[in-house]
């Protein structure tokens, strides 16, 4: 493809996707400047050690509690690492400080369970200053551990005895903001008692391209039309507006006025997020955006952190576990991702790692093969320093923030730009430093450069390592592979093993 049809592909289609606002044309600013600001939010962001926003939260402050006033759905494309959480964040918390009834009004949905759990961190570091309570829907309890952590279920007061036929005791939600996965957001919207979207005020569809590739049991039909009910539900001539004791209700009245032409308001308020946003009108057809507002950085759609690095580094196939060494070898203990193209490549790669004598630092795997609880548990070991190497397949590229990630490493060349931004991203995050390193064999470079050219800030400089790196690990790297060809081995007799077992009681039942 030619750059001519390469820059008419990135013209967006949309007409509203055509005039975006540029948030770097937006500087820092510091917490004591910006108006409008709650002294208690602002309290519990310098606990975060947080002085000034980033250009991106600012950009989103402006349209929602500046003169923006939430007035239109925000769709926002934003590098890695530039703060796009606090961003949606800080102004829904703001927003909902002044409501003194509980009740579930902002639903952010995430892709995964870990992801989520960062998010709602970030949600419980600003939200209880201000007497707001977060939730979390992902599985990672049981079911109903989680619904008594969402649901509450007033007592019956001492002495009185009711019928239970006669009354049943009004449910009602002890979140205000959620944080939730698809699935389980499915499983409480189908089955548990009181769980309700209908005073939803804010919906976040965060890494949203991720988000509208896979259905997720429909999760964005399912929220949309029943939010959409309780719009029309709510419609002055569709609802009498008798007073009830036992609920309370949104009054959502239909105004003509501020762009809201012809729908009900207040409406349900989006925001949308990802690093790689999708400009595909039918996806994004599928978030029903009300007058869409685009902010988006700099002039290419895919963009890479300012201050990160880009290297290349060229190795021959049969050479590269030994490249990998030596150049994480020479980048001493700070913490590095390796990026591998599978997850049984994962595995290997790292049962291999882990083969070579005296490595001085903890290596350890990170894939989509492994179960839930061994992945967070890496992840926690990875956040406190325990281990400094994480072989990742592609489940650690979208969102994850960990301190103190200084490199990353493509052990296999990501075959796409988007798979390449959201690794590289896991460094040079807020405005740090960071090196991404890509180990390429002498067929891949052009393919390379060709992916690279789609991004900005794309300078890619040729890596060389020292001889002296490379020649005493030949020997080491002999042993280690024999030492994997054992352990393969063993792998495979113990799956068979397992195998055969659970085939005889299989056959037993
Ligand atoms: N205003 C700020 N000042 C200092 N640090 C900040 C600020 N806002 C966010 N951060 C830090 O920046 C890091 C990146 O933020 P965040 O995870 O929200 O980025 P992101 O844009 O969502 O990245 P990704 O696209 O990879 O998900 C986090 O460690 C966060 O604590």
């Amino acid at each position: 493809m030619g750059a001519e049809e390469d820059k008419q592909k990135s013209i967006p289609v949309l007409p509203w996707m055509r005039s975006p606002i540029d948030v770097s044309s937006f500087d820092e600013c510091p917490l004591t400047l910006l108006p409008c600001l709650d002294p208690r939010l602002k309290v519990a962001l310098e606990n975060m050690e947080i002085s000034s926003l980033f250009p991106v939260q600012l950009a989103v402050w402006q349209e929602t509690i500046g003169p923006g006033s939430f007035e239109r759905d925000l769709c926002i494309n934003s590098p890695t690492g530039s703060g796009k959480t606090l961003a949606y964040a800080l102004p829904i918390v703001q927003m909902l400080s002044t409501r003194s009834v509980k009740c579930l009004r902002a639903l952010v949905v995430l892709p995964t369970r870990d992801l989520a759990l960062q998010v709602k961190e970030v949600f419980s570091a600003i939200a209880p200053a201000v007497g707001l309570s977060v939730g979390l829907a992902v599985g990672q309890s049981s079911i109903a551990d989680e619904i008594s952590e969402l649901i509450n279920r007033p007592k019956l007061q001492l002495g009185v005895s009711f019928d239970p036929e006669d009354f049943l005791p009004e449910l009602q939600s002890s979140v205000d903001i959620l944080v939730a996965t698809p699935g389980r957001l499915m499983d409480h919207i189908n089955n548990t008692k009181g769980f309700t979207l209908e005073h939803l005020c804010y919906l976040v569809v965060d890494e949203t391209d991720r988000l509208l590739r896979e259905a997720y049991q429909s999760w964005l039909p399912t929220v949309l039309q029943i939010t959409r009910a309780n719009d029309e539900s709510f419609l002055p001539c569709a609802h009498t507006f008798l007073p009830s004791p036992f609920s309370l209700k949104t009054i959502r009245r239909s105004g003509l006025e501020r762009g809201f032409k012809g729908k009900p308001y207040p409406r349900l308020v989006k925001m949308v997020l990802s690093a790689t946003l999708t400009q595909d009108p039918s996806k994004l057809a599928q978030l029903d955006l009300h007058h869409p507002l685009f902010l988006t950085t700099g002039q290419k759609r895919y963009q890479l952190p300012v201050k990160l690095q880009s290297y290349k580094l060229f190795c021959e196939s049969k050479y590269k576990p030994l490249y990998l060494v030596a150049l994480l070898q020479s980048l001493g203990e700070e913490k590095c991702i390796v990026f591998t193209s599978s997850v049984e490549s994962t595995h290997r790669l790292c049962t291999l790692l882990n083969s070579f004598d005296n490595l001085p630092f903890k290596i350890k795997e990170y894939s989509g093969l492994q179960r839930q609880s061994v992945r967070s548990k890496t992840l926690k070991a990875f956040r406190k320093g325990d281990i400094q190497v994480l072989v990742s397949s592609d489940a650690m590229t979208r969102g994850m923030d960990v301190e103190g990630v200084r490199n990353v490493i493509n052990y296999d060349m990501p075959a796409y730009i988007k798979t390449y931004i959201h690794r590289a991203g896991r460094t040079a995050r807020a405005g740090q430093t960071g090196c991404c390193f890509t180990l390429l064999r002498e067929d891949e470079v052009k393919r390379f450069n060709k992916l690279l050219r789609k991004a900005e800030n794309n300078s890619c400089s040729k890596y060389s390592l020292p001889s002296s790196y490379i020649e005493p690990l030949h020997s080491v790297y002999e042993s280690a592979l024999e030492k994997l060809k054992e352990t393969v081995e063993m792998e495979t007799s113990r799956k068979r093993k397992i195998g055969f077992k659970s085939s005889l009681s299989g056959e037993r039942k």
